[in-house]
């Protein structure tokens, strides 16, 4: 136990009063919250990349989708959209990687706002899970998917959203152009046509959910996740991404054409739970914030009503969730101490 006199105690106090962002008081460092920006810069966001760099060896490429597979395991990037929605970008910032599972969030978005989200949770859970993101889950108990974060939940969202066809996954490639106010974004065939020839896992959930009379129509609607799924992006567009939930779905250069906190909420609601899938509390431990993660390497963070983070790592641990990626966030929020639980 370490003791201290008056002296010390009047020094801290001192430093207190002339240092109010960073307390050091009794050997504990807080962070007070002053309203001011958080001033995150290049130079920082480049020295935790380099610090994270070799982080990629405790992981390893995910290749049950063959295509996912030939990306090289040691391409890294980080950015940041910070609070006057200005970029910044370190690393292998032009790596295009696929989107993956956080597509999840933009299926939900839409699903919900065209059939209100009573319908589309009467059809599944706002459950968190012990299991991984492939998992059947409930569908052979209560016949209902966990949530929409878990495959067999994210299908079925997509399976809501109206249209014949190719027409829902359109509409969610429309609105990650919209989002991230970039119209070159496509999805990759290669990765969509691996997906479709190996999915056989994702194939058995559909057909279960359709036994169970929560799907109706036939394979194009499982096609459109597999799309979705595919859809090739950067990490500014992960921060993009991530920004645009943290303000109640405005963009990053102000548009307001889609705000709406209810959705915005039910989404980081439904990333905090379940986005990093069983890794999800412990995540909301040590990070503390609604993100989302896909198989691809990539993982984007909300900070509400702050800032947007995009990462990108390949390489995966244990739970499906970028190495590299985790630890760069990690990073972040320590630094900047932005975990919502203060
Ligand atoms: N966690 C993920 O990113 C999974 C998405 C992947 N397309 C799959 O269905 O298996």
């Amino acid at each position: 136990m370490k003791r201290y006199t008056f002296s010390t105690l009047l020094l801290s106090l001192t430093l207190t009063c002339f240092n109010p962002i960073n307390q050091q008081v009794f050997g504990q460092k807080t962070t007070i919250n002053t309203g001011k920006s958080l001033q995150i810069t290049e130079n920082a966001l480049t020295t935790i990349l380099e610090k994270n760099r070799a982080n990629y060896k405790e992981g390893k490429v995910a290749d049950y989708i063959p295509e996912l597979g030939k990306m090289k395991a040691d391409k890294i990037a980080f950015s940041v959209v910070d609070e006057n929605g200005k970029v910044i970008n370190v690393g292998d910032v032009n790596q295009k990687f696929t989107i993956q599972s956080i597509s999840k969030i933009i299926a939900l978005m839409i699903a919900v706002s065209e059939k209100g989200e009573e319908n589309v949770f009467s059809k599944m859970g706002y459950y968190g899970t012990n299991m991984p993101f492939n998992h059947f889950a409930n569908l052979e108990t209560t016949g209902k998917p966990l949530n929409p974060m878990m495959n067999a939940g994210a299908i079925l969202t997509t399976s809501m959203i109206d249209g014949e066809g190719e027409i829902p996954f359109q509409k969610i490639l429309k609105m990650v152009r919209y989002i991230t106010k970039n119209n070159s974004i496509d999805y990759s065939k290669s990765v969509y046509n691996s997906e479709k020839e190996t999915g056989h896992r994702n194939r058995g959930m559909f057909y279960l959910m359709k036994n169970n009379g929560l799907i109706e129509g036939d394979e194009e609607k499982l096609n459109n996740y597999f799309k979705q799924c595919s859809i090739e992006i950067t990490t500014e567009d992960l921060a993009k991404i991530g920004y645009f939930f943290a303000h109640q779905c405005t963009r990053f250069d102000g548009d307001t054409t889609y705000k709406n906190a209810q959705i915005s909420q039910l989404i980081q609601s439904q990333m905090l739970t379940a986005g990093m899938y069983e890794f999800s509390g412990e995540y909301a431990r040590t990070v503390g914030l609604p993100s989302k993660s896909g198989v691809g390497g990539g993982i984007t963070v909300s900070v509400p009503n702050k800032i947007g983070i995009g990462v990108f790592s390949p390489a995966l641990d244990k739970h499906g969730n970028s190495a590299a990626g985790y630890h760069m966030i990690l990073d972040l929020v320590k630094q900047y101490n932005l975990s919502l639980f203060q």
